[in-house]
């Protein structure tokens, strides 16, 4: 049996940081700090963004976050002209006398982009591989001549400087993901990318233990059964939210957390067949991801004793 030696604690954001972790963004800061943006890339559902809003966190600047998709555009970085104002003055002093000024200006909104940059924020550019390359070619210039290029706007600047106090926080998905765009490898160049694997059951049974006050027996017994069926997929399988939803389903409808329990296999079905049966090139795979989750389950049990 795994022996959780490590210090644990849980933070204001919600996170539970394991020595591991606290190691990782305090590093990730020594580089935020230096100048050079981070960015964590991995498996969906390692803590990516979790990590990402932690780090930023630690700044104790405000932070911007921005989704990436593919229908980001430039306008909504760095900002449009979202409408006009109007200003109307009527002179009638000396009663023969009608004067009227008219002035309409156009009003312009700062994007996200262009707000934190030009205001110092830290800015968490979560899933930026969702956006189109062309869309990102703007963070080139921030990164590397410290300026945000004004271009299609109609404003009287052409460039806005970098706030010195400006840091991007970047996460991703691999590229073999569905809907993620292939990187640019200038951009690549410029972040110090680090990867977000799936943790040890260990570790993540630790997070379900102080996240629901469950038995560290319980908690190892979920990791150890996602972590089992992960093994037929690749990096798509079910990951530590799949622990999770498991752990705080059966807490809050009591079903106990036992391999031979049918309501336990149940729910341990609903939350990881589907995504299982994604990974399983058979003839019926719902029903073959089933079948194995209740035999992962029968293992657990087998184990146990
Ligand atoms: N250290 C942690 N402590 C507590 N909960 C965590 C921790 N790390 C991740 N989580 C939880 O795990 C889930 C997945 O985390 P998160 O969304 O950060 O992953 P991700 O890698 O960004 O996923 P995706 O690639 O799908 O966006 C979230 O519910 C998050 O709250």
């Amino acid at each position: 049996m795994t022996v959780l030696r490590t210090k644990i604690n849980k933070n204001r954001s919600g996170i539970i940081q394991d020595e591991i972790t606290e190691d990782l963004l305090s590093r990730s800061l020594q580089y935020l700090k230096a100048g050079y943006p981070v960015h964590f890339t991995g498996p969906s559902g390692t803590g990516k963004t979790s990590l990402a809003l932690a780090l930023a966190k630690k700044r104790k600047r405000p932070i911007m976050l921005i989704h990436g998709n593919h229908e980001l555009n430039n306008k909504d970085l760095i900002g449009d002209f979202t409408g006009y104002s109007s200003k109307k003055v009527v002179d009638n002093y000396i009663r023969s006398v009608y004067k009227r000024e008219e002035n309409v200006t156009e009003t312009w909104q700062d994007g996200r982009l262009l707000e934190a940059v030009k205001k110092g924020y830290t800015l968490v550019y979560d899933e930026f591989t969702r956006s189109q390359p062309s869309t990102n070619n703007i963070f080139l210039s921030i990164l590397e001549e410290g300026v945000l290029p004004l271009y299609g706007t109609k404003l009287t600047e052409s460039f806005v400087r970098v706030h010195p106090d400006f840091s991007v926080i970047f996460t991703s998905n691999p590229e073999e993901y569905a809907g993620v765009y292939q990187t640019q490898d200038a951009l690549l160049d410029r972040l110090i990318t680090i990867f977000i694997d799936h943790k040890e059951n260990h570790r993540e049974a630790a997070i379900l233990c102080k996240k629901f006050d469950i038995e560290k027996r319980e908690a190892e017994a979920i990791t150890a059964l996602v972590a089992e069926l992960r093994k037929a997929c690749k990096d798509s399988g079910p990951s530590l939210r799949a622990s999770l939803m498991i752990a705080k389903l059966a807490v809050q409808e009591g079903i106990p957390i036992d391999g031979t329990n049918t309501s336990f296999q149940r729910l341990c079905v609903d939350i990881v067949g589907h995504q299982l049966s994604r990974c399983l090139e058979t003839e019926e795979p719902i029903k073959k991801a089933e079948e194995m989750i209740i035999d992962a389950c029968h293992n657990l049990d087998a184990n146990e004793k």
